[in-house]
């Protein structure tokens, strides 16, 4: 029971506080759409608080509800009219898309300094080449606690395992833009367990409940965990309980800090989202980015 615990819920809060002071600075209101199609219920949940948010911080929240059976070409045509809107300065396509939709060329079809989710082509390619652009929400979100509890990341070996196009890979050339030394360890790597217990900070992205084991994090070690499982509950006959990638209780007593699930890097995704919109919109509208929002 050592490890600090890195109170992801508390410091979404304040990077929100942030976004609000920033927001009220700016010559105008920016502008998020967020296009939900179908009725998937976790979806529905995480659109509602992104809307909630979005007008708390003081921007404009437009909301786009499509039923799950809409043709592609018409979601491809709204995307297109929100890239066509000048009151609109970040577009969110919520995900997984309904089965039938080709989320690729849907997301594809955002225009890059509209991208918030920093999942296009053009995003990713700016991000690996170090230019300017947008970066995805919840990798850097992880940036931001580890930075938070440790200070300066230069030289330190991070580890992340996982390498998807959302979380993994995007994370690791955001900690190697922070000079650490970077490891991405996935299903295929050897041993995967001492590859694991050589990182000052691990982040864990596999979407594996409970997968990384106490004896796999470096004593002291900071553990970022992206993870976010939904599983049965052991107490609750019918419940459900959230669980990271990470088995957390054991994990506490090696760990030196280690961010919880839920309110750890899951709330910061939803705050790196707001700060992206009002990003995009000083980008767009030739603005300068309140230095508050640096981290
Ligand atoms: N275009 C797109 N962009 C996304 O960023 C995106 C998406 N689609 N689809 C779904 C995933 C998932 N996601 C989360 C956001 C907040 C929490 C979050 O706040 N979680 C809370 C708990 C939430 C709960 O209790 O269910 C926590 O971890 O403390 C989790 C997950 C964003 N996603
Ligand atoms: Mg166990």
């Amino acid at each position: 029971m050592s490890a600090i615990k890195i109170d992801g819920k508390a410091y979404a809060e304040r990077l929100r506080g942030h976004v609000a002071q920033a927001v009220k600075a700016l010559p105008a209101q920016p502008g998020l759409a967020v296009v939900l199609v179908g009725e998937d219920p976790a979806s529905q949940v995480y659109v509602r608080s992104k809307a909630k948010f979005t007008v708390e911080t003081g921007m404009r929240s437009i909301e786009h509800k499509l039923p799950a059976d809409i043709s592609e070409d018409a979601l491809v045509s709204l995307v297109r009219d929100l890239n066509a809107d000048p009151e609109v300065d970040g577009i969110l396509v919520q995900l997984p898309l309904p089965k039938g939709l080709n989320s690729d060329r849907v997301i594809e079809e955002i225009h890059p300094d509209k991208d918030v989710d920093g999942l296009t082509e053009a995003s990713a390619g700016r991000l690996s080449l170090g230019k300017k652009g947008l970066r995805p929400c919840t990798p850097t979100g992880c940036v931001m606690l580890a930075k938070d509890t440790l200070g300066d990341l230069s030289g330190k070996h991070c580890v992340v395992l996982g390498r998807s196009i959302l979380v993994g890979k995007p994370a690791a050339l955001l900690f190697l833009e922070q000079n650490c030394t970077v490891t991405i360890a996935h299903s295929r790597t050897k041993d995967l367990a001492s590859v694991c217990r050589e990182a000052d900070i691990l982040v864990p992205a596999v979407g594996r409940p409970q997968m990384v084991q106490a004896e796999w994090i470096k004593p002291g070690a900071c553990v970022i965990d992206v993870g976010i499982n939904r599983v049965p509950s052991q107490r609750f006959e019918g419940k459900t309980r959230l669980v990271g990638d990470v088995d957390y209780k054991p994990a506490r007593d090696v760990a030196g800090s280690i961010t919880p699930v839920p309110g750890g890097v899951g709330p910061m995704t939803i705050a790196c989202l707001l700060r992206n919109t009002v990003i995009a919109a000083c980008h767009r509208r030739g603005w300068d980015v309140p230095s508050i929002l640096d981290f």
